[in-house]
């Protein structure tokens, strides 16, 4: 279980509140500017609030240490970090360092990712030479590869193609559906409504509500936190959004 208590961070988060249990996708939305980073960033640890605890199990996690951390979330941050000129296999070895593996058990883990991102084809090549797209799953592999029962992901789908996108939120399900408790900033709403089981709506640094898709995504909320309305088309192939802004009259 995570125990989010009254967390402030100056000037980017109010006092935020919030439980979630292990098994859960939780998706964090809300318009630029609204903290979704911001309290990601304070339960992976990057951030220290001014007050307010993160408890894990019972486990204040704001204090871990790194090695800690480093076995219990994945985290896939917002800014893929900048690689060097080596392979996407030897990247994916090197997430694997300190985690205390086997040699058999590097090599069947990386093998999966290498499956499960699509990235076989790229195994031996140089992460400079691929594409921005093609980067991002290989950051999201090495981001997913320590299997930690906390999984935080900022916008991951930035920058993937549609079938991509799919697949890596499919997997992250997966995860939830695992035992991990699963925690994605997304932009994309169709997206939060299809894969995510609670939303929590962030706006101006404010907690606004958390609760099922179809309690979040209200007409009222749309207009007022992300000035737009929006058509809803739902049927056995999914759902899909037609959003409109509203123009504000001088
Ligand atoms: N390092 C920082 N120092 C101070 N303020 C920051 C910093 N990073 C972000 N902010 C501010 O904190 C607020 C929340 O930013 P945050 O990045 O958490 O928003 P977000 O919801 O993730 O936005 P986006 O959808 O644009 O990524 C914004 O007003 C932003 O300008």
């Amino acid at each position: 279980m995570l125990s989010v208590d009254q967390i402030t961070v100056a000037q980017r988060l109010d006092p935020v509140s919030f439980t979630a249990a292990e098994g859960e996708v939780i998706g964090i939305i809300g318009p630029n500017g609204a903290g979704k980073s911001s309290l990601l960033e304070v339960l992976v640890g990057s951030v220290l609030p001014q007050s307010g605890q993160v408890l894990w199990g019972g486990e204040n996690i704001i204090g871990a240490r790194p090695m800690r951390r480093r076995h219990l979330v994945s985290y896939i941050p917002q800014q893929p970090s900048v690689f060097a000129d080596i392979t996407v296999t030897e990247l994916l070895y090197e997430a694997t360092v300190n985690l205390g593996w086997s040699s058999v058990q590097q090599h069947d883990k990386i093998a999966q990712v290498l499956r499960e991102f699509d990235l076989q084809p790229f195994a031996s090549r140089s992460i400079l030479r691929l594409s921005g797209g093609e980067q991002r799953r290989v950051h999201c592999a090495c981001s997913l590869l320590n299997q930690g029962a906390l999984v935080i992901a900022d916008e991951p789908t930035a920058g993937l193609d549609l079938y991509h996108q799919l697949m890596l939120l499919e997997l992250l399900v997966k995860r939830a559906r695992a035992g991990a408790l699963v925690m994605i900033a997304l932009h994309d709403l169709s997206h939060a409504s299809m894969f995510c089981d609670r939303l929590a709506l962030l706006d101006r640094g404010q907690f606004i509500q958390i609760g099922t898709p179809n309690e979040v995504l209200t007409a009222t909320n749309l207009e007022k936190i992300y000035r737009v309305q929006v058509d809803w088309f739902c049927d056995e192939r999914g759902v899909a959004m037609r959003p409109h802004r509203i123009i504000d009259t001088p």
